[in-house]
């Protein structure tokens, strides 16, 4: 249930990351505080900060640099590597191509989404076929990105074991069927600066990306360290900024957690606002569940909440194509 909050805790999940190949790891101490704070920080405003993840402050301000030199290519370079249907909705799209009910965003972006055997998720998987296309400019370009979604799967699966603590289930509970093969996707976001878009001819807007919800179990955000503008929406309906914390994640929760736990964690409304005259770069990471997963509330999640499931079972590749389908012009 989502609260009044007017800020985001911050998290330390150093615990879980060293305990992550220890069966025992339940038993720790430091470990179920972190796993009491996630709890908390779940039920009260679905988005939290994660430090102590293991990954490095450079890293995560390589891969933004890299993002940020590809935008900076002429749009005749960037659209070599344009996302269509063809390309499995994969790969470049323009400034006002993104929409979100019903209104273009004002961002550019990659998209990029795990990739699989053409055929293996049968007519649903289809709209998803396709390989991801990365610049070549910088030249490690996709061996950058490729390190950097290794490590960022195994994070978020620590945290979701941690959640799954939380949840009063085994920390197991997102692997295998469920989340064993994340069809996890990675977007390089790049979002113009406030008054940059009154001479071009893009129509103008300050909308960064409108109010959504992520659609899956958990998104990592790593955002540039000197603008705010990301916003989340508290149960008052007020915009509570998520300003950047240099070398944390912003973490949030996604549709499919939203049903798992039957309610008791949401996923909670967001958007993102670039007033700053500077040019912003996220790259958000998102950890899915497997394709073809049905999603339906855990049972230990129905004992919380009145016995009765609250959700219909969802498929999340049925989820991720009808949302991929209406987001493009
Ligand atoms: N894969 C994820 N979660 N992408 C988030 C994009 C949100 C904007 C999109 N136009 C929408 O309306 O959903
Ligand atoms: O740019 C950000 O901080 C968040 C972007 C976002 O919410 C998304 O791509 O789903
Ligand atoms: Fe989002």
């Amino acid at each position: 249930m989502a609260t009044d909050f007017t800020s985001f805790p911050i998290i330390d999940v150093g615990p879980i990351m060293e305990k992550k190949d220890d069966p025992q790891m339940c038993e720790d101490a430091n470990v179920l505080e972190v796993v009491k704070q996630l709890d908390q920080a779940c039920r009260q405003t679905g988005f939290f900060y994660a430090k102590g993840h293991g990954i490095s402050e450079s890293l995560l301000g390589e891969v933004k640099k890299a993002t940020r030199t590809f935008f900076q290519h002429p749009y005749e370079e960037k659209v070599k590597i344009k996302l269509t249907p063809a390309s499995g909705y994969r790969g470049y799209q323009r400034v006002g191509e993104n929409i979100t009910k019903g209104v273009p965003d004002m961002h550019e972006a990659i998209d990029c989404y795990r990739e699989f055997k053409p055929g293996m998720y049968g007519t649903l998987g289809k709209t998803m076929e396709g390989s991801n296309q990365w610049p070549l400019d910088p030249p490690n370009f996709k061996e950058l990105m490729e390190e950097y979604i290794n490590l960022c799967t195994d994070v978020s699966r620590n945290i979701m074991r941690g959640i799954a603590l939380a949840l009063g289930g085994s920390p197991y509970e997102f692997e295998g069927d469920r989340a064993g093969n994340s069809f996890w996707v990675m977007r390089l976001i790049g979002y113009p600066g406030a008054s940059s878009l009154k001479a071009s001819d893009i129509p103008e807007n300050d909308i960064g990306c409108g109010a959504h919800t992520d659609y899956g179990l958990l998104t990592l955000v790593n955002q540039d360290d000197d603008i705010t503008a990301l916003q989340v929406r508290n149960l008052s309906g007020e915009w509570i900024s998520a300003p950047p914390i240099p070398g944390a994640f912003v973490c949030n929760i996604g549709d499919m957690l939203e049903i798992y736990s039957n309610g008791l964690y949401k996923s909670t409304l967001h958007r993102v606002i670039n007033k700053s005259p500077k040019y912003r770069v996220c790259v958000a990471f998102f950890y899915e569940t497997n394709f073809d997963t049905a999603v339906e509330p855990l049972e230990i999640c129905k004992k919380k909440t009145g016995g009765e499931s609250k959700f219909k079972r969802a498929v999340y590749g049925e989820h991720l194509v009808g949302k991929v389908l209406t987001n493009f012009v």
